[in-house]
């Protein structure tokens, strides 16, 4: 239990998820394309029906849902409202949500990020938080302390699934305590696994690695299999990864793997029916893919 007293702690509720549905996260993408191919109006009330159809659809059938924040945010504050009701409504289905913000900045600013999003009884906090470590992976303590106490999660980006993402990240500079040369996403996954040592079955401090990132793993030295941790792997779907692609970027760490896609699920809306078929044959292809 969380120190809240509420919550176990937030890696044995996904790995528990996982093992009950399957590893899948449905990404809850509501672009303006998909709006329209929906038949709802690029508003506020669209972006309602359209996410809570989705809700619908898959609440209480997959693993996660991964609501993305600049979906919402582009409504405005009618959109920062929906994506609460998205919070609810995962709460309700006893589905967990990963809200996908990547927010990063100094401590004292991440510190009121965390209250947003990680604090109970905020209306956005979900159960995770997308987090960007690159204004240095010390920052995100607030976020690091607050998740760990009420029983939340964090994704912390290590190895996106976007080709710019490599000038970064695959860059080398000398580890500051032994001076060895170390790639960013090796020491992002390092700092990530020194925060979920001992944890069972699953440390609650996960990162993103990309299931369209081939062998950055291996190449940047990054040990995805010590970090301990739940590995949130976008790129499924519409950005062309599959299950070939799952195995070989995972490896021996696949089975801590979650795999998300978004549009490649919600192009089978807006039937709640068909939405709720394609996410559940993604979810079997995942599970076959990472079993
Ligand atoms: O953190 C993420 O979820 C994320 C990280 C990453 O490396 N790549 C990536 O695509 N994402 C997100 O995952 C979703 C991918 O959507 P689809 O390409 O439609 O499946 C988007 O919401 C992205 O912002």
């Amino acid at each position: 239990m969380s120190a809240a007293g509420e919550r176990a702690p937030f890696g044995a509720r996904l790995a528990a998820a996982m093992a009950a549905h399957g590893p899948l996260c449905v990404g809850i993408d509501p672009h303006a394309s998909l709006l329209d191919a929906w038949g709802l109006p690029d508003d506020a009330e669209g972006l309602r029906r359209f996410a809570l159809t989705v809700m619908e659809a898959v609440g209480g059938r997959v693993a996660a849902v991964k609501p993305q924040a600049a979906f919402f945010e582009r409504h405005g504050s009618r959109g920062l409202a929906v994506l609460e009701e998205v919070v609810a409504a995962g709460r309700d289905a006893g589905t967990l949500v990963v809200v996908d913000a990547k927010r990063g900045d100094i401590g004292s600013t991440m510190g009121a990020y965390a209250d947003a999003f990680l604090r109970d009884g905020s209306p956005l906090a979900g159960d995770a938080l997308t987090v960007s470590p690159f204004l240095g992976f010390g920052s995100l303590a607030p976020a690091v302390d607050l998740a760990l106490t009420a029983g939340r999660g964090l994704f912390v980006l290590c190895l996106t699934s976007n080709p710019e993402g490599r000038d970064v990240q695959h860059a080398v500079a000398p580890d500051p305590t032994t001076g060895a040369p170390r790639s960013v996403a090796a020491a992002v996954a390092a700092q990530a696994a020194a925060l979920n040592a001992g944890a069972h079955p699953l440390g609650s401090v996960g990162l993103v690695v990309g299931a369209t990132v081939g062998d950055a793993a291996r190449s940047t030295g990054t040990d995805l299999v010590a970090v301990n941790g739940p590995l949130l792997a976008p790129g499924v779907g519409a950005q062309g990864a599959g299950p070939d692609e799952l195995r070989a970027v995972f490896g021996e760490a696949r089975g801590r793997v979650l795999a998300s896609s978004s549009r490649g699920v919600l192009r089978a809306g807006p039937d709640v029916s068909s939405l709720r078929a394609a996410a559940l044959r993604a979810a079997q292809e995942a599970a076959a893919a990472l079993g």
